[in-house]
């Protein structure tokens, strides 16, 4: 099978001291939706970076759609590939339509082609046309953080690498935006890959769900795969209560932790009451 990106036995170090990525192994099939999820300074950014080359590894094999990254034209990839960032990352002299545009004028595509593109991608990112013609600074945050996803959509890319776009935005907002992307995702199916430190974001977002700490893949599986059936005590306590939180209703879980302290419900029985419940839903 082919993969959209197959990463084999990938190695990075920044320094002689520091092993930033060991031995990492994930394949990415087109159209999944798969999170990197991890606590700050795991090496989640160093991946995803690899991926457009932004960043070279030391060891190890990197393929995308089957073809090994250095056997792209570089330029031609990064061009391919859209990428998001929590810092947006706009041209401050350029307009809302430029922006988001950019790529295409690289690619010599006509001013006209352009602008319509950069008003249908606005809009489905939720922008209001009135907006195109206005610069980085007359936009809020969570516009920035949507015109930095409509950007990143611009060339059609089949992979968008996104790192934490929607970081720097109030809750709401934020919930928003990952509806959004969500609808994006069923619509067009791109293969994304998500980084993350936000147990619910990633259990919102990802078909799958890749822990990473210290460097290393420690689990990847679904969102209920980790919560359940952790491989480690690593990942236990890394998800903990956030992790059923994040699946299930706060005030079920209330009731259910003071009947196991109140000793009227063994663990185990509430565990498996939570897993039955979640796969009914
Ligand atoms: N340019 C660099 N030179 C040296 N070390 C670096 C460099 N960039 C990152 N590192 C180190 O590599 C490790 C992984 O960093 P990385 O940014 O990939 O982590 P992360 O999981 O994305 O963190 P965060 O969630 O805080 O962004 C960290 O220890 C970091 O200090």
């Amino acid at each position: 099978m082919e993969y959209a990106i197959e990463f084999e036995h990938i190695s990075k170090s920044y320094t002689p001291e520091e092993v930033v990525l060991s031995d990492i192994n994930l394949a990415i099939q087109q159209g999944e939706f798969v999170v990197l999820l991890g606590q700050s300074g795991c090496g989640k950014t160093t991946l995803l970076k690899l991926v457009n080359n932004l960043l070279d590894f030391d060891a190890g094999y990197l393929r995308i759609h089957g073809k090994k990254l250095s056997d792209y034209n570089i330029e031609e990839l990064r061009r391919s590939i859209g990428y998001a960032i929590q810092q947006v990352g706009l041209f401050p002299h350029m307009r809302v339509w430029e922006n988001v545009s950019y790529v295409l004028k690289l690619q010599g595509v006509d001013i006209q082609q352009r602008k319509e593109r950069a008003e249908r991608l606005l809009e489905l990112v939720g922008l209001k046309r009135e907006l195109l013609m206005r610069y980085p600074r007359q936009l809020s945050g969570g516009q920035k953080q949507r015109v930095g996803v409509a950007r990143a959509l611009a060339a059609n890319p089949s992979i968008m690498l996104m790192d934490e776009p929607f970081g720097a935005v109030d809750e709401q907002t934020r919930t928003q935006l990952q509806d959004q992307l969500k609808q994006i995702h069923r619509k067009l199916g791109q293969t994304i890959v998500f980084v993350t430190h936000d147990i619910r974001e990633a259990f919102r977002l990802g078909t799958r769900i890749v822990l990473i700490h210290h460097g290393s893949i420690v689990q990847e599986g679904t969102a209920e795969d980790l919560v359940f059936r952790p491989k480690t005590p690593f990942v236990r306590s890394f998800l903990g209560r956030q992790g059923f939180s994040a699946l299930f209703d706060e005030a079920v879980l209330d009731k259910l932790y003071e009947r196991v302290g109140q000793g009227k419900q063994d663990m185990q029985a509430c565990l498996a009451l939570l897993e039955q419940k979640k796969s009914q839903s």
